[in-house]
């Protein structure tokens, strides 16, 4: 894509079946206008554009170009131009829209003037309709050309008033303007990861980390954008490409007799990777909760004060509490952010048999949601201790916490234990033991899912591949020194270059890229 001083701008277009179509457009001066060709029509007559310069001008520029085609600069020029609001919508005080592709140059030089901003510097501009010159805000414009950009293409950003109407001024100039179309979600990072600047696994940290909402998922998905699985990913591969390159040599040369097992040699080095990528995979699957977030249920009896207990927690009153043994019938979740972690936490009905069939099924969602949650709080009645709920006692397994609520009704020491389970005592009326309950709860947390300073799994997606990566180490590990043991080494590979995006990338894109944000 080229901007001549007189304004023209060309690119060329591949058509169904047609080979190249060549399209001249004239921009500035007030007007947009389009010119085509095709390479086998007969060029248009300099004589015709006399009384025109601009359009003198296009066709010169068509002609020059013509001459040249088939060169490598004409093929940069091809390729749609996006642009997308990349703040966030509403009003505010400023909105982000960003243009990337051929045509980023001359949205710029058309909305916001020339000559264009000195690259990566934010200048002072006075935006205008490209058709008519009407100013329509001023702020900052930046140059951002290929390749050091954010998708290694030629990119503008425009700085503008975040109203609506603003927007949609800026919006529908560069929808005006040819070859330019409004981003599909996550199309900027997509540009990237095709132009190589990062992988799979870095844009889905970009993509995790406009989605953090606590400080631990922040950091988790920084390291991942940084680079934190590409790097682990990639080593493994790498390792294995030179044990598979070993091998197949070894095997190679075998009948020279040259004294060297290839297994033996190699085995060492297998088995050591095999350990790390079990390693790797033994992680209690901290980054995919970390990601999704800790799902915490509230069961009991009724009247015990679950809801109660959502409201202290949550530090509002999200649920509805009443003397009425039954208030709560559906599922009510608050999210919370607990020492970095995100949290779901369902309130649910009371377990009690019932006649009435709303109840009934409040029961049946509360048992779901307690079979499902990471963590339950069996909340126990404590106007009634020591009488401990039959239905309440039998949800008390490994993944259970035992609350004694209503304390302050205790007439002798909250108990240290109910059955076996330790005992922590609550008044959700007073808000004692509320904090010692978050306190454990937080270390529950963190003995389940320990920190530790190697990059974790953060999708399901990861974890299928590395599980498949695994599993083939292990048969090589297990079978004789043949061809088969170099072929799943080079499964074993291919299935961790499948998490980067160096094969099958076709596969995965649509999926990684469909979580992603418009304007990402
Ligand atoms: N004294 C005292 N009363 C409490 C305490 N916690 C809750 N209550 C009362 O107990 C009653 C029931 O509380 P809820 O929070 O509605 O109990 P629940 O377990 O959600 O009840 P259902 O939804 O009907 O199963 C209400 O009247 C609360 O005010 C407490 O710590 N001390
Ligand atoms: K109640
Ligand atoms: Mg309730």
């Amino acid at each position: 894509m080229v901007i001549y001083p007189e304004g023209v701008w060309y690119s060329i277009k591949t058509v169904a079946d047609v080979d190249e179509i060549i399209e001249t457009h004239l921009v500035g001066g007030g007007r947009v206008e389009r010119l085509m060709l095709m390479p086998d029509q007969p060029f248009p007559d300099e004589a015709d554009d006399a009384g025109d310069p601009g359009r003198a001008a296009a066709t010169a520029a068509l002609l020059t170009r013509c001459r040249h085609a088939g060169g490598p600069a004409v093929r940069e020029m091809t390729g749609d131009t996006i642009f997308a609001l990349s703040s966030g919508g509403g009003r505010a005080a400023i909105a982000v829209v960003r243009v990337s592709g051929p045509a980023a140059r001359m949205a710029l030089a058309g909305i916001g003037g020339e000559p264009l901003p000195e690259p990566r510097q934010a200048t002072l501009r006075r935006f205008r309709q490209p058709e008519t010159g009407e100013p329509f805000d001023c702020g900052l414009a930046l140059w951002l050309p290929a390749p050091g950009s954010a998708t290694g293409e030629d990119m503008a950003e425009f700085h503008v008033h975040g109203g609506p109407a603003v927007l949609s001024a800026l919006l529908e100039a560069l929808g005006a303007l040819p070859g330019l179309r409004p981003a599909e979600p996550g199309e900027f990072t997509r540009r990237a990861f095709e132009a190589g600047r990062l992988d799979l696994t870095e844009a889905e940290g970009i993509a995790d980390l406009v989605a953090a909402e606590t400080e631990a998922q922040r950091r988790q998905a920084l390291a991942q954008m940084e680079g934190g699985l590409h790097r682990l990913y990639e080593g493994w591969r790498d390792r294995l490409m030179a044990l598979r390159a070993h091998v197949e040599a070894a095997i190679d040369f075998s009948d020279q007799d040259l004294g060297e097992d290839p297994m033996a040699a190699a085995a060492p080095d297998l088995a050591a990777l095999e350990a790390e990528i079990a390693a790797h995979l033994d992680d209690s699957r901290r980054g995919e909760r970390l990601r999704e977030g800790f799902a915490i249920a509230i069961v009991g009896a009724p009247n015990a004060g679950k809801s109660s207990l959502l409201n202290r927690l949550a530090g509002r009153d999200a649920a509805i509490v009443s003397t009425r043994a039954g208030t709560t019938r559906d599922v009510v979740e608050v999210r919370l952010d607990l020492a970095g972690w995100p949290i779901t936490l369902a309130d649910t009905a009371g377990l009690r048999e019932s006649s009435d069939e709303i109840e009934s099924e409040g029961v049946r969602r509360a048992l779901d949601r307690a079979a499902s949650a990471d963590l339950s709080l069996v909340v126990f009645d404590g106007a009634l201790w020591p009488e401990a709920d039959a239905a309440s006692l039998a949800m008390l397994g490994d993944d259970a916490l035992a609350v004694l609520n209503k304390t302050d009704l205790l007439s002798s020491p909250v108990p240290d234990r109910i059955d076996r389970h330790a005992a922590l005592g609550v008044s959700c009326l007073t808000g004692a033991g509320i904090e010692a309950l978050l306190e454990t709860l937080v270390a529950e947390i963190a003995r389940r899912y320990p920190a530790g300073g190697a990059p974790v799994l953060t999708r399901i997606r990861h974890r299928q591949a590395v599980v498949e990566s695994r599993d083939a180490l292990t048969r090589a590990l297990a079978g004789p020194a043949d061809e088969r043991l170099a072929e799943e080494l080079r499964l074993a590979a291919h299935a961790l270059g499948r998490i980067t995006g160096r094969v099958d990338v076709e596969a995965v894109l649509d999926l990684v890229f469909r979580d992603f944000c418009i304007g990402k």
